[in-house]
């Protein structure tokens, strides 16, 4: 048969008996017994098959329908805030990714906590942990004042520490985790606390913030939990293109309490935003793997600077026991103490290829200072109750080179005053310190001073990629009293910053 243009050459796709056997769009037939090879598929494959079967032409990605109402009275769909196609076929992919009951797909991570936090009625208790993101917490307050439900947080690494709180008078309904917890990566033992609560207060749920290691790296349905939350504008969608929050039900009464409460509410994802994120949760796991791998080189090299770092993949971390029993990554979230609030500042605001901004997740390296940014809503009072220290540095690494990472790192550190390189005050006599920081002008307003010599990057990195612990360099503390010209403003959430940092004069 010639074609439009006179060849001879076959059309494609050839009319012939093929199309209508093995290039049928449908998904394969089970009499192969596809279903049960797919069921051992492992993650990183499950995140990648998705199945787009459900539609008219065979698209081999899920269409987008970008739709409010569809016509008639008797069909699957009639209004996108009840269900969309396009979010339908997400949420199924999720709930297989998630190994859930069911999945939902909300606008933020935070509608999430909205939808979950009004199974509890009026006078019932939820118990959350005392190192939790601050969104978490300002909805938790507002629930209590404006709810009527009585909120406790508690130390959930410690699950001793929790008990005293399910006595049947206390009427808990909710336990609130996050395993590593934002931004000071704590660590709670999701299957103790939820064998604990479940024997002291059977109908309480146990609701997991998975958002800093995802599905990928965690999986508390399988640890107890009857429901799990992600902000999914992090490492789900991976691109800081689309705000999203994804709901993983444990049960049939889970499911059927959320869906009603998201269709009433009408917090459901978008057409075009459910198709963004469809599309960022296919390289979940390739992006982890490579973020993780940045992180641990990160949190080795300030490790090996003497810094306190907060990062579970570190022997250091005081529960990454418990992490390793539930987690099979560390996740790419870490933060940083320098000791000095106006030091963080400065080596904030001298970062150039680490961003300064709120969220983590994405493939483009963060850094930020959580009670300026994204625990500043938490009141400073209960942030020092907690912890929660002013000069903490949150670092959420991406997917660059490490040695650019390290590398900009580092000069930010250096420029700051955070580090002296190269140089071994045990062989300068004493008055001779002040001279090099009169001659370092980066060195300014520092009270406490780390001198280093700059671990070996390249053995650094190679000895993550094999796997190996690297034993931190010695550094040496020295109290210097400086002067400090130098200034940073910060305003709310994202740090402004006005200061003139001396440059590194070698
Ligand atoms: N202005 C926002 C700050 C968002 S913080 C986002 C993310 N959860 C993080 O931990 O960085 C707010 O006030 O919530």
């Amino acid at each position: 048969m010639s074609t439009v243009d006179g060849s001879s050459a076959p059309q494609s796709p050839a009319e012939s008996s093929l199309a209508t056997s093995i290039f049928s769009a449908k998904s394969p037939a089970d009499s192969d017994g596809h279903a049960a090879r797919a069921a051992k598929w492992r993650f990183a494959t499950q995140v990648v098959a998705v199945d787009s079967s459900d539609n008219a032409h065979g698209a081999s990605s899920v269409p987008i329908f970008q739709t409010a109402t569809f016509k008639g009275m008797d069909g699957q769909y009639d209004y996108t805030r009840s269900g969309n196609p396009t979010r339908g076929g997400l949420e199924s992919h999720l709930a297989r990714i998630y190994s859930a009951h069911q999945a939902f797909a909300l606008s933020t991570g935070m509608t999430c906590l909205d939808v979950i936090l009004r199974l509890v009625k009026p006078g019932e208790t939820v118990l959350a942990g005392d190192d939790l993101y601050g969104g978490t917490n300002r909805l938790l307050t507002y629930a209590k004042s404006h709810g009527g439900v009585d909120v406790r947080h508690a130390d959930t690494t410690d699950v001793a520490a929790l008990i005293p709180h399910l006595g049947k008078g206390n009427n808990v309904k909710m336990v609130l985790l996050e395993s590593p917890t934002n931004p000071l990566l704590k660590i709670a033992d999701i299957q103790e606390i939820s064998a604990t609560v479940k024997a002291a207060a059977p109908d309480a749920i146990i609701v997991v913030d998975n958002t800093m290691l995802s599905p990928y790296l965690q999986r508390p349905l399988e640890l107890g939990a009857d429901i799990v939350y992600d902000s999914a504008t992090k490492y789900l969608s991976g691109h800081h293109d689309v705000m999203a929050g994804i709901i993983a039900t444990g049960n049939p009464q889970a499911s059927k309490d959320i869906a009603w409460l998201i269709n009433a509410m009408g917090s459901g994802l978008a057409p075009f935003d459910s198709f963004l994120l469809l599309r960022g949760v296919k390289t979940l796991a390739l992006r982890m793997d490579k973020q993780q791998a940045n992180a641990q080189i990160v949190a080795n090299y300030l490790d090996a600077l003497g810094f306190k770092v907060h990062y579970p993949g570190l022997k250091s971390h005081p529960k990454a026991d418990i992490h390793w029993k539930q987690a099979s990554g560390a996740g790419a979230v870490l933060s940083v103490l320098t000791d000095d609030t106006q030091l963080s500042e400065r080596v904030v605001s001298a970062a150039r290829l680490w961003g300064v901004s709120v969220s983590f997740g994405a493939v483009n390296s963060l850094i930020s200072m959580p009670c300026l940014m994204s625990h500043a809503s938490i009141p400073a009072h209960i942030r020092a109750e907690r912890g929660l220290r002013e000069d903490l540095i949150r670092l959420c690494v991406g997917i660059e080179d490490p040695r650019d990472l390290l590398d900009d790192l580092e000069h930010a550190l250096i420029v700051s005053g955070a580090i002296v390189p190269n140089v071994d005050p045990s062989l300068l006599p004493s008055d001779k310190l002040a001279e090099v920081f009169r001659t370092n002008p980066g060195q300014w307003g520092i009270e406490r001073a780390r001198f280093f010599r700059r671990p070996n990057v390249e053995a650094l990195i190679d000895g993550v990629s094999r796997g190996l612990a690297l034993d931190g360099v010695k550094t040496i503390d020295s109290d210097i009293v400086v002067s400090a010209p130098g200034k940073v403003i910060l305003f709310g959430e994202h740090a402004v910053v006005h200061g003139v940092v001396g440059e590194q004069t070698d």
